[in-house]
């Protein structure tokens, strides 16, 4: 199992009370596998994905990263651990300007202490399998919002990441690229065999993942599209939807 969450509860101060914005929360991603979490705004979701990202320590539980369980861990033990098996996608690709796609993704290797010659040649690898090959010698003004969200995901892989965490990566995108960047961090979750958490509140492009959950109000409920049966089949769920929503989300 590349990512474990058990039992998360996670409180941040409100006034002279504590908000819940995780509820005894378990999920658990294998390897090779996409996870989508989806929830209206304010249900918790980016919090689940700085859980994860071990950026926030919750109140209580336990988040396993690569096996490593991280709890006790001291900050630099995090960094490390984050550096070296952690890929985050945030939802605006921050790419810096005066790099061109390919050094955008050599600066990571570089930070994790990586040999040079070997991150350009990987780069370049890394680009082609977001179709941007042709790409790889433009600054992020000469790319479209698509490419550059390619970029951004093919720069969260530099590392060889055993987890993928992406925040919101459609939110940008028109209905056709949204689709085509969710088709593609299935397609290199599977390939690569990373255990992928993608966050959205948009339900469009939700085909291609392997398994949705909500996310309402802190808490996480199994969910399975009513146009995906044979994934009904394929794991042994029941049909009832109520069956469903009672499920645990583990
Ligand atoms: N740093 C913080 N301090 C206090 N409350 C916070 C903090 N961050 C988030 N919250 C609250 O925690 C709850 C969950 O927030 P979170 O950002 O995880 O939701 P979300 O589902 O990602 O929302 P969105 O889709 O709008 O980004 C919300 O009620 C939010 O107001």
């Amino acid at each position: 199992m590349n990512l474990r969450l058990t039992d998360i509860t996670l409180t941040y101060p409100d006034g002279a009370g504590r908000l819940t914005a995780l509820d005894r929360i378990s999920l658990e991603v294998p390897a090779g596998t996409v996870v989508a979490a989806v929830g209206p705004s304010g249900s918790g979701k980016s919090s689940l994905l700085a859980v994860a990202a071990t950026l926030i320590t919750p109140d209580s539980g336990s988040v396993t990263v690569a096996g490593r369980e991280t709890r006790g861990l001291g900050p630099g033990a995090l960094a490390e651990l984050r550096r070296s098996h952690v890929g985050v996608v945030f939802q605006q690709p921050n790419l810096l300007p005066s790099l061109t796609a390919a050094e955008q993704l050599q600066v990571m290797a570089h930070l994790a202490g990586r040999n040079p010659r070997r991150a350009r040649s990987r780069a370049l690898e890394l680009l082609d399998s977001v179709g941007l090959a042709r790409q790889a010698d433009r600054r992020p003004h000469q790319l479209s919002g698509g490419q550059r969200q390619r970029v951004n995901i093919a720069r969260a892989l530099m590392n060889e990441p055993s987890v993928l965490l992406v925040d919101e990566p459609t939110s940008a995108l028109d209905r056709e690229r949204g689709a085509a960047v969710m088709d593609l961090l299935v397609s290199l979750t599977h390939e690569r065999s990373t255990a992928t958490v993608v966050v959205t509140h948009d339900r469009s492009h939700l085909r291609a993942v392997d398994r949705t959950v909500e996310v309402h109000d802190g808490r996480l409920t199994e969910h399975r599209p009513e146009h995906h049966p044979e994934h009904h089949q394929k794991e042994g769920l029941q049909e009832d939807p109520v069956a469903h929503r009672s499920q645990s989300a583990t």
